[in-house]
């Protein structure tokens, strides 16, 4: 099976959205990213008709809470058969393995977030005060994840070599910041090729603008798809 091209589908409104999907063929094999932006505005009833499309789907929620909390809307979420679903792995083991624990019975694989993509080194230790280097940050971050039940994370694809070093070759790394040479990179910092993330040993990338805001959204889905599973 080839490894999936994730659309996140981040538009102010649902008829945008529709009519960038309409662009699609009936039978794409379509797995979509639903992130914060369109879930707050039409909720599980969107998430659902996508999935009676027959799409596959990424909620991106992010969740961050107190463990009793995080657990109780997973155990919602693994109703809507949704095939990958959030949360921050900063939120900590407890959190990560009760995220686990609602999702039990579903299909649904646990991804925790790392370090966001938009973040750098500067903003790490600047802003966040967190005094450890980024990469190891991050790997500490998968090794949690992973040793609290995650079933992947998400990360920057040069990441992917040292999070597979200290969690197992199956550990999913869903990677986004994915920019074709040609597409600007925008307010991402840690960026890479399609070509580049496979290579790296991504197992799934998650492409937004490069693709929504493109003037041809399925050539420019097409050629992201045929560098990445070259
Ligand atoms: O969780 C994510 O999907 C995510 C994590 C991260 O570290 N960086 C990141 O860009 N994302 C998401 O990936 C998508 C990237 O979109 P583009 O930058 O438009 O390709 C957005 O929906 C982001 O919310």
């Amino acid at each position: 099976m080839s490894k999936p091209v994730i659309v996140a589908l981040d538009f102010a409104d649902d008829f945008e959205c529709i009519e960038f999907l309409s662009q699609f063929p009936k039978d794409t094999d379509l797995f979509v990213k639903i992130g914060l932006e369109m879930f707050c505005q039409f909720g599980y009833p969107f998430v659902r008709s996508l999935r009676n499309r027959g799409y596959k789907i990424f909620l991106d929620l992010k969740l961050h809470d107190i463990p009793n909390t995080v657990r109780r809307t997973c155990e919602m979420i693994a109703k809507w058969d949704v095939q990958m679903l959030t949360v921050h792995g900063s939120g900590g083991s407890e959190m990560i393995a009760a995220a686990k624990k609602g999702l039990e019975g579903s299909n649904t694989n646990l991804l925790a977030v790392t370090q966001l993509t938009s973040l750098g080194q500067s903003e790490l230790s600047e802003e966040l005060m967190i005094p450890q280097k980024s990469q190891d940050y991050v790997t500490h971050l998968a090794k949690l994840a992973f040793d609290n039940g995650a079933d992947g994370v998400i990360s920057s694809a040069l990441e992917v070599p040292m999070i597979k070093e200290v969690t197992d070759e199956s550990f999913l790394c869903v990677t986004p910041g994915i920019r074709p040479k040609t597409a600007q990179v925008g307010d991402q910092k840690c960026v890479a090729t399609p070509k580049e993330a496979r290579e790296l040993g991504s197992d799934a990338i998650v492409v937004g603008r490069p693709i929504t805001q493109s003037e041809d959204g399925f050539s420019a889905y097409k050629n992201i798809c045929q560098e990445w599973n070259k």
